[in-house]
């Protein structure tokens, strides 16, 4: 039976559909739950969807190949599938153009948050957090592989040298912004230290 009591008009503003990204220790964990609990839509961290293989490999010091992340990205995207209409945040590293592009699939409106920082600042946020599977030694690899926001990506690159709350204030201004059209040209700052906001056009 159709919902009489509903005025007639468009239907309200879409809940935000977010991918944080970054190398290992840039803070997407930590961002990203932080992001989702203020705008109110689930989280998940693409650390809980590795296979025990990923997890293996990564602990013993053996960087992933594409290979090793093309199933776990196409569990990703499928998260964010179901979650394009009510909204999510899912914290992923997603270094290369080609993975987000995956991610994309199916979640035309999602915008990206790159974390992005220095060697050094990150090294020194992995060095103090012991315990976790991901070894220092292969924040190069990270930082190698690393392919930034390009032309074209709806999104922001936020400098993780700031408080947490201030990045989530940041990521939330932009999902705040006009709804992002997927491939159209955008201007990515290059340089990551570059002051907020600097954030893609999408106009
Ligand atoms: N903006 C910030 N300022 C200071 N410390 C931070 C900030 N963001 C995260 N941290 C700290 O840095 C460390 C790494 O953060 P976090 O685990 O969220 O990163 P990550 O990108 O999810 O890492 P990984 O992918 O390797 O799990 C944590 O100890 C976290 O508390
Ligand atoms: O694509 C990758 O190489 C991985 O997702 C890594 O980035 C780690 O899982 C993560 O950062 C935990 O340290």
């Amino acid at each position: 039976m159709p919902d009489t009591t509903r005025p007639p008009g468009p239907p309200g503003p879409a809940r935000p559909l977010a991918l944080v990204m970054g190398v290992s220790g840039s803070g997407k964990s930590t961002v990203g739950a932080a992001l989702a609990r203020r705008a109110g839509v689930p989280f998940a961290d693409a650390d809980d969807f590795h296979p025990a293989a990923n997890i293996a490999k990564m602990a013993a010091g053996i960087p992933l190949d594409d290979a090793d992340r093309a199933p776990w990205l196409d569990l990703l995207a499928s998260w964010l599938r179901e979650h394009e209409v009510g909204g999510g945040v899912l914290s992923c590293s997603a270094l290369k153009r080609s993975y987000r592009d995956r991610l994309r699939d199916g979640a035309g409106r999602l915008l990206v948050v790159h974390l992005a920082g220095s060697p050094a600042v990150i090294a020194r946020r992995q060095a103090a957090r012991p315990g976790h599977f991901m070894p220092a030694s292969l924040l190069a690899s990270q930082f190698a592989t690393l392919e930034p926001l390009a032309p074209g990506e709806p999104g922001a690159v936020l400098d993780v040298d700031r408080p947490v709350d201030v990045l989530v204030e940041q990521a939330l201004a932009l999902l705040a912004g006009p709804v992002a059209t997927p491939g159209r040209p955008c201007a990515t700052p290059s340089d990551p230290t570059t002051p907020w906001p600097a954030r893609a056009d999408r106009s």
